[in-house]
């Protein structure tokens, strides 16, 4: 495990210094110790130019992720093709995105349940698919299929504006019987997305997905769920709230999303309100940065030294420098809050914001696992007289993820092509004070 930042911190757990104190790390076993599993729906993402009117000719609706048919997938590939219109082919998927920028932040192990197919073809989708996909993420546990896996037509409009064309293959095939308990139960979290229960009748994954949230209760690991898009949430916002409220722990979205959840536009306040039902609201803005929330113990609140900010919630960053806890963790919880603007203001130029979310939800995992594992090893530090979320607070979370997300922005393909430079490992010193 790489820690998430050195930190000058008394609270920092050293890595490179030993400390003859401390119960000395054991060396990693092969599987490691500490990992996140999640599932989804494997997906290569074919990405492609068009003009307004190939989304409408297509029956798509801007800024949407739709499910289509096969025979339109069909004609709709044979037009990219021939007027040479795709500019790019990566491996995608929301949580298999997440998953493989965990690993390469991390430099640790996750572990990706879906299907993958039986028999791979050199140069063929899933074979670009495992070939781009982190060497720590964990394939053991996919279930093979007889057929394709998912193609997710990301067509970029006249505006900028990504539209998503889902031909879903045999990506939604997999059983409960495949979801493997004790993955589940030594996992830090369980990583998944609102578009695992968009699927067909009879098709098995909205089961599968309900059989490791059913693990995942068991074995108190908590349940991480990602938003996927504004309109998949709009179709029943009063499904998700209760979702929420009997599913998750910790909730990942844009503003957008979360205004289709909440029907509140303003981001802090709707993560306000987030904060009903889930213990973690991790909410990206876009230009407007990001802002996260969650509960601490009334008697461990750690004020800010950052400026504070104004808001629906005046000065709301005040207890910034708290570590997160569950809400059912605490005796007396008191509720957080932090934002950040984008890092360095955003790139000069963006290539693309595709993933720039799930970069930001990887940092947050980071973090949230590096706690784990320093609880494993240092069991009686200070860090874990009481039971924490996450690692560092939510202020240093923060920070953490937008600088995930502006790498995401920095490069074409919405995986991390590598981890964080390490001469920034130090957030403080390297940017932030400068
Ligand atoms: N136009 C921008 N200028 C500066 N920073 C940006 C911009 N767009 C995004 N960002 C940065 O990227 C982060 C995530 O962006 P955004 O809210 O667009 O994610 P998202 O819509 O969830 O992305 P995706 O669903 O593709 O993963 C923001 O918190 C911000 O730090
Ligand atoms: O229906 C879906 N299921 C899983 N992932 C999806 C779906 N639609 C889009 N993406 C994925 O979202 C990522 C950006 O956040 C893209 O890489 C795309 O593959």
């Amino acid at each position: 495990m790489k820690f998430p930042g050195k930190r000058k911190s008394k609270h920092y757990f050293p890595v490179n210094a030993r400390d003859p104190l401390i119960q000395p790390v054991q060396p990693e076993a092969e599987t490691g110790a500490s990992w996140v599993v999640g599932i989804d729906q494997t997906l290569v993402d074919i990405e492609a130019k068009v003009d307004d009117e190939f989304i409408t000719r297509y029956g798509l609706s801007r800024g949407h992720s739709l499910v289509i048919e096969d025979d339109v997938a069909e004609a709709l590939y044979a037009e990219l093709m021939r007027d040479n219109l795709i500019t790019h082919q990566f491996a995608g998927g929301t949580i298999g995105n997440t998953l493989h920028n965990y690993s390469s932040l991390a430099d640790d192990r996750s572990v990706l349940l879906g299907t993958m197919c039986n028999n791979i073809q050199i140069g063929g989708y899933a074979y670009r698919y495992l070939c781009n996909t982190s060497s720590r993420t964990d394939l053991n546990y996919l279930q093979g299929v007889d057929g394709a896996i998912g193609r997710c037509f990301t067509l970029i409009g006249d505006s900028g504006e990504r539209t998503f064309a889902i031909s879903p293959g045999m990506m939604n095939q997999l059983r409960p019987e495949n979801i493997p308990e004790a993955v589940i139960e030594g996992a830090s979290a369980l990583v998944l997305t609102s578009y695992l229960v968009r699927c067909k009748p009879g098709e098995p994954m909205p089961a599968a997905t309900m059989q490791a949230i059913e693990y995942a209760h068991r074995h108190h690991v908590p349940v991480v769920l990602t938003l996927g898009t504004k309109y998949v949430i709009a179709d029943n916002p009063g499904f998700w709230r209760d979702f929420l409220r009997d599913h998750v722990a910790i909730v990942a979205m844009n503003e957008e999303e979360a205004e289709a959840l909440t029907g509140i536009s303003d981001p802090l306040q709707a993560c306000d309100k987030v904060l009903e039902w889930v213990d973690l609201v991790l909410c990206t803005a876009g230009p407007s940065g990001l802002f996260m929330a969650s509960y601490t113990e009334e008697s461990a609140k750690r004020k800010t030294n950052h400026p504070l900010l104004p808001g629906v919630i005046a000065e709301f960053n005040q207890y910034e420098f708290s570590r997160a806890q569950r809400r059912q963790d605490c005796q007396q919880p008191l509720r957080i809050y932090s934002h950040i603007a984008p890092y360095m203001g955003g790139p000069e130029k963006i290539m693309n914001t595709n993933g720039a979310g799930d970069g930001a939800l990887a940092a947050l995992l980071h973090d949230i696992t590096a706690n784990d594992y320093h609880r494993l090893n240092v069991p009686n530090s200070i860090k874990h007289a009481r039971r924490y979320l996450t690692y560092s607070s939510l202020a240093q979370v923060c920070k953490y993820a937008n600088r995930v997300s502006y790498q995401v922005l920095n490069q074409h393909s919405p995986r991390l092509t590598r981890g964080l430079p390490e001469r920034e490992d130090s957030l403080e010193e390297a940017y932030w004070e400068r």
